[in-house]
């Protein structure tokens, strides 16, 4: 298990990652996320020792890393998949690491074969693509068959069967019973990913439970409505009917509606009595991506703003996301209600400490933590991996 106790790591007058309390349960993937900058990889590099916390502590099976016994038996990771001497084959590199740990070099040739790399493990690292650095990171992080796994990013530049194999690796790892810690910005995949989530803003935490709870307390619900397109006299009776009843009723831009506050049957009932027709009654589930949105919009601090330049070009016929790209006034007409973008609702009042006022960077002053809640385990089946750059798999 990885505990931490009010973690905090300041850099000058920055404030990286302030007052973090958490647990990391074996068992499980506990992902990892935050906006970019919030502290990920600090927290991470605490954990291993590479930072030291300016206030708080950090242990791995209740030890501080550095005090750990053969760290690299227990403890993996995979934190910057470029860290690696560029001259060295693959083999050669984690042969030296194998050294360093006490690792024999069987072991080498077992994890390169898990990870694929086994056709080129003779070829030097600086010739690698992304996605096979990233492998031989994970390879690095696997040698001494760690109890306890950290992998920062680890999907990064990896092709679509390389994520695969991440994501079946990752929860084949916590149903042997170890500690796997996660980050990453892909939410699609964490949310196939992941068991647990941690989610900071800021250095902060934000959110400590199962992706379960995290969806349902961070989404809004709503009923997707569709009547037929060319009865807007029956939209207007139903619109009418449902706000009655105290729904919430948005248009949505294909024309459907999004309703709130009313269960589905309620809805029904209501069409029912108005004599509308329904083409579509449908319950809103949430994503993984919008929950974690909503949950954290307040704590991002770098946001793109519209490119200026945008509207000076237009461009050639047959490009472009829609003709007068750029002009406002030959944009499709949507109603005024429906908004655009960010349109998920704040969060609950006391969820998220950035809803109400921004925070400043350097927080100095504790702020409102919500609830965490403890994950259950959720072991997984590891389907076979059918494709050309096999990975073998792992004899341990
Ligand atoms: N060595 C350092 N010196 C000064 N500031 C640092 C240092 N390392 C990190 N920071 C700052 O601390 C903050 C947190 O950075 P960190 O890399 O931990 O964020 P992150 O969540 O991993 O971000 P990303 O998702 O973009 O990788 C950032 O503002 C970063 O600029």
């Amino acid at each position: 298990m990885i505990e931490a106790v009010g973690l905090t790591k300041r850099y000058g007058a920055k404030t990286a990652v302030y007052n973090l309390s958490f647990q990391v349960r074996p068992g499980a993937v506990t992902g990892f996320l935050g906006p970019n900058g919030s502290g990920k990889s600090t927290t991470m590099r605490m954990m291993l020792g590479l930072d030291r916390p300016t206030a708080g502590h950090v242990t791995i099976g209740g030890h501080a890393f550095r005090s750990l016994p053969n760290a690299p038996r227990q403890v993996g990771a995979l934190l910057d998949a470029k860290a690696v001497h560029g001259g060295r084959s693959a083999r050669n590199h984690l042969l030296c690491l194998a050294q360093l740990a006490g690792i024999p070099a069987a072991r080498v040739d077992e994890v390169l074969g898990v990870v694929g790399l086994q056709d080129v493990a003779k070829k030097r690292s600086n010739g690698f693509s992304l996605g096979m650095g990233q492998r031989l990171g994970i390879a690095a992080a696997l040698l001494g068959d760690p109890q306890v796994l950290l992998f920062d990013e680890p999907v990064n530049g990896l092709d679509p069967e390389g994520i695969l194999w991440v994501r079946n690796l990752m929860k084949q790892l916590a149903s042997e019973g170890r500690t796997v810690f996660v980050s990453s910005h892909l939410m699609s995949e964490m949310a196939l990913t992941a068991d647990h989530l941690i989610v900071i803003g800021r250095g902060q935490l934000l959110s400590d439970m199962s992706i379960k709870d995290f969806i349902s307390a961070n989404s809004a619900d709503f009923a997707r409505v569709r009547i037929p397109a060319d009865r807007p006299e029956q939209r207007e009776k139903l619109t009418a009917s449902l706000t009655e009843a105290g729904g919430g009723v948005m248009p949505e831009p294909d024309g459907a509606l999004r309703v709130t506050g009313l269960p589905l049957p309620r809805i029904s009932d209501l069409a029912h009595a108005s004599d509308v027709r329904l083409w579509e009654l449908s319950p809103h589930q949430a994503s993984l991506e919008e929950a974690y949105m909503r949950m954290t919009q307040g704590a991002v601090d770098y946001r793109s703003t519209a490119d200026a330049k945008a509207g000076l070009q237009p461009p050639p016929p047959g490009y472009g996301p829609h003709p007068g790209y750029g002009d406002p006034a030959q944009q499709p007409r949507l109603p005024a209600e429906v908004p655009q973008q960010g349109w998920y609702a704040p969060p609950p009042p006391g969820q998220n400490p950035y809803a109400a006022a921004p925070v400043a960077p350097a927080p100095a002053a504790p702020a409102p933590v919500p609830p965490a809640a403890p994950a259950p385990a959720a072991p997984a089946a590891v389907p076979a991996d059918p494709t050309a750059r096999q990975t073998s798999e792992d004899p341990r």
